[in-house]
């Protein structure tokens, strides 16, 4: 079931128009990486659903009905501007804003400890949030944003400025944190990394949804690829019907076929040579976003 739902969301600054109808959903239990180039609106669609900004149009819905300030206090956020106080201590800070959302004080400090631990920042709990490097400060961050335990995260561009091992660490935590049920948005520039962990993505472009899905959704196209690494030139490809080389590298091609047929190309190839490498060529997430993000085309 959708947990959380953006609906037709539309968002103004003056007469630049950051959101224009952005609909899409996240499940309980589901990672959704969103994605988009510099400027397309998921910095202002995350602020929306945190009520930090409001929508011209459009609603925001939690378990099915218009969220409330109570879900929002619920939600577990990470600000892309980040938010933490550069000069307090990190075990102050954790404590202060758990305490904010109303833990109590016992449980505001194991809550700490325990996040600090898992992120890897407990030996820095009694730093200032200053002195730490700034992949230490966005670990922090992550903590922040997990320390009273919310039932929705939102996230933007959490990976930004991490260390690989800091991106495993921190997408670690947000899968087990999804496999306990909590729908997890975050915003990335990283599309591989997006592609690994995410469940469903959606891409946005100039405020609107160009696509979403889970990546082999997107994947799924009419007009199947395939990789030929054999025959030297393409002529070869003259002989089958409705496939076009889309790509070269050397012996190797990308050929587009209009009905799927692969075993025509495969016979082509054979006929015209040794063929040491067939197989269904399967389109990145960043060759997808470069395809939805270059067409003017919106789909879904
Ligand atoms: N406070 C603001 N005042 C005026 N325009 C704004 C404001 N905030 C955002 N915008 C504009 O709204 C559009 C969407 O910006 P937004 O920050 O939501 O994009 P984004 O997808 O998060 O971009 P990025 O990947 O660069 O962080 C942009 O054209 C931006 O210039």
């Amino acid at each position: 079931m959708a947990a959380l739902e953006l609906d037709s969301l539309t968002k103004s600054y003056g007469d630049r128009k950051a959101l224009d109808g952005a609909t899409f959903t996240v499940g309980s239990g589901e990672i959704f990486g969103f994605v988009g180039s510099n400027g397309a609106g998921k910095t202002t669609a995350m602020r929306i659903v945190l009520g930090v900004l409001a929508a011209d149009a459009g609603e925001v819905r939690w378990q099915g009905r218009p969220i409330t300030l109570d879900d929002r206090r619920r939600i577990g956020y990470m600000p892309e501007e980040r938010g933490l106080y550069p000069r307090m201590r990190v075990r102050d800070q954790l404590e202060y804003l758990a305490r904010l959302h109303g833990l109590t004080p016992a449980s505001a400090r194991s809550a700490t400890q325990r996040w600090a631990e898992t992120l890897g920042v407990a030996e820095r709990l009694g730093d200032e949030v200053q002195k730490l490097s700034l992949g230490n400060q966005q670990r922090v961050q992550l903590a922040a944003a997990l320390v009273h335990d919310p039932d929705v995260l939102v996230l933007d561009e959490p990976f930004s400025g991490l260390d690989p091992v800091a991106v495993d660490v921190m997408s670690g935590v947000l899968r087990e944190r999804a496999d306990a049920g909590v729908p997890v948005v975050f915003s990335s520039h990283q599309l591989e990394l997006v592609e690994r962990i995410s469940d469903r993505v959606g891409i946005i472009k100039s405020g609107r949804m160009v696509a979403t899905g889970s990546i082999d959704d997107l994947r799924t196209t009419d007009r199947p690829r395939w990789v030929v690494a054999g025959p030297p030139g393409a002529q070869w490809l003259g002989q089958v019907p409705g496939a076009r080389e889309l790509s070269r590298d050397g012996d190797r091609t990308v050929v587009e076929t209009s009905d799927g047929d692969g075993q025509a190309v495969l016979r082509a190839a054979l006929a015209a040579g040794p063929v040491h490498e067939f197989a269904p060529a399967r389109p990145s997430l960043t060759d997808l976003f470069r395809h939805v993000v270059a067409s003017e085309e919106v789909a879904r």
